[in-house]
């Protein structure tokens, strides 16, 4: 599991760490383990030009400290600095010793082999300040090593609100921040490089699950399973226009751990004829017989209202999804407010937006207005309807109400295809029907899902069917431990 923490959290976890160690101890294995990985991504370091931009905080002396020790390993390096008065004394006079220069030429930064960030770091915030805007759009030649996150990136949203540096790698001290799993955030990080720097941290206020992470949950049969005892999963979806719906979210729910799936609606007879093992019913949840988990909404045109109230009348966990998005906005959070069992509700950006009108917050949001703040919409939605929320996009993000968050780590933007969530939504709530809990069951989908639609497309155009069809060597891989995404996170030690 890769975990985040905020700026609060590393903050005091720095403070106590400081505490019982001489001073400038963690920024020099910061600048060790940052100069670490700038050796590796140069030919050699003999004879390579780096320039470092270096702001006024720590994060300036970070890569100050680390020019130095590359100067020292012959690299020609020059300092830019943007704030010279404030400058860090100490990593400016260690760059200084090992032969460093300061420059005030910006042409360097489209001749350098490598370019180090250290403009701002954690203490940062807006965009990149008028002096150093000049750098997001200049060209380059070698590669940007963000130091600690890529500045003019929000380090505990992920949020850009101005002109950001895109970095080809970025080297974190400590622990991941959110900013750096998180689009837009996140696109402009690049590859993630951890470095451990001996910090005790609380729980993360953001995870992202990895391979051994989503082994550990999915569902297996044992010698004492049956198709009940795996769980049925009960799909509500579908209608006379939009049959192919309840076909997607079907062939979702059957490569998602339960060992039935139930399908109550009007598109009955085309989900049997395609998925004969399939159970079907053109009736309602209500009359369709006992399951463990209702999936509802997916291509349910006039039906969903209804369909949305049986199922939420049910004792069982209930995933809702597009036209039952809809529906539940229209009828806001007061809808759910009876219920015992969970509610998990799946909403891209356009269905977020509608969903927090129907909560009372305000007229709908622009959806592009709620992508660039991902985390602060999940939670807010997650609170309005103390609901578990998957917010689908770029990066989808999975939030339990005033709970954890974790953020999927392995979509792809080929899985921005008509369908594609129907299946999803098929998968998750097959997982809850075989007894995931919610936050599990929502991003371990999340992250087959993204898997499968990696797998489909290679690299071309895909279908939503083909990402179904892509499930079952998906789970292999994930519970074999192999593929994209199977490498626990190895941290550098400085
Ligand atoms: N925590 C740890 O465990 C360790 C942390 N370490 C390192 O320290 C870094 C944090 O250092 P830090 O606290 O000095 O803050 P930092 O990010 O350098 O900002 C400095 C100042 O910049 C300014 N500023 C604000 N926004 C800005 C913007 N958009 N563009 C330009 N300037 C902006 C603002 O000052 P202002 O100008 O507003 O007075 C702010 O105070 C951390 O990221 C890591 O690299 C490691 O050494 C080892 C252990
Ligand atoms: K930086």
């Amino acid at each position: 599991m890769r975990r985040a923490h905020t700026v609060e959290q590393v903050r005091a976890a720095e403070a106590a760490r400081m505490a019982r160690l001489p001073e400038g101890t963690l920024m020099q294995r910061a600048a060790a383990g940052l100069a670490a990985t700038c050796a590796r991504l140069l030919p050699r370091v003999y004879g390579s030009r780096i320039l470092v931009l270096a702001g006024s905080g720590d994060n300036g002396g970070d890569a100050l400290f680390a020019g130095a020790l590359l100067a020292r390993r012959g690299a020609r390096v020059d300092a830019l600095l943007l704030a010279p008065a404030k400058a860090h004394p100490g990593g400016l006079a260690a760059l200084r010793a090992a032969g460093g220069r300061v420059t005030s030429d910006q042409s360097l930064f489209s001749t350098a082999d490598l370019v180090l960030d250290g403009i701002v770091g954690i203490g940062g915030s807006g965009g990149l300040r008028p002096g150093a805007q000049v750098f997001a759009s200049l060209p380059r030649r070698g590669r940007v090593v963000a130091v600690d996150v890529p500045s003019g990136v929000d380090p505990d949203t992920g949020e850009v609100p101005g002109a950001a540096l895109r970095a080809d790698v970025t080297v974190c001290f400590g622990t991941y921040k959110p900013g750096l799993l998180v689009d837009p955030g996140a696109s402009y990080a690049g590859v993630l490089q951890l470095v451990g720097i001996g910090l005790e941290l609380p729980d993360p206020a953001l995870a992202a699950l990895q391979h051994a992470d989503v082994a550990a949950l999915l569902p297996v049969p044992d010698a004492e399973s049956d198709k009940y005892r795996r769980g049925v999963v009960g799909v509500a979806a579908g209608s006379a226009r939009y049959p192919g719906a309840a076909v997607l979210a079907v062939a979702g729910a059957l490569h998602g751990g339960a060992g039935a799936v139930r399908y109550a609606g009007t598109a009955a007879a085309e989900v049997v004829r395609r998925f004969p093992e399939a159970l079907v019913t053109d009736g309602g949840p209500a009359g369709a017989g006992r399951v463990q988990a209702w999936v509802v909404g997916p291509g349910g045109g006039d039906g969903a209202a209804r369909a949305l109230g049986e199922a939420l009348a049910s004792d069982v966990p209930v995933l809702v999804d597009a036209d039952g998005l809809t529906e539940l906005a229209r009828l806001g959070p007061a809808a759910l407010a009876g219920r015992r069992a969970p509610v998990v509700l799946t909403p891209h950006t356009g269905e977020a937006a509608r969903l927090l009108a129907g909560a009372g917050e305000g007229p709908p949001p622009a959806a592009a207005e709620l992508a660039a703040a991902r985390l602060a919409t999940v939670r807010r939605l997650a609170a309005a309807y103390r609901a578990t929320v998957l917010l689908k996009g770029s990066t989808t993000v999975v939030a339990e109400p005033g709970g954890a968050v974790r953020v999927n780590p392995t979509g792809t933007a080929w899985l921005a295809t008509a369908g594609s969530g129907d299946v999803l939504s098929g998968l998750a709530g097959s997982l809850l029907a075989a007894g995931l809990a919610p936050l599990d069951a929502a991003s371990a989908a999340a992250y087959l899902h993204g898997l499968a639609g990696r797998s489909a497309a290679e690299g071309a155009p895909t279908t939503a069917l083909a990402v179904a069809a892509a499930l079952p060597q998906v789970w292999r891989a994930v519970r074999a431990g192999r593929g994209p995404g199977a490498e626990p996170d190895a941290p550098v030690r400085a």
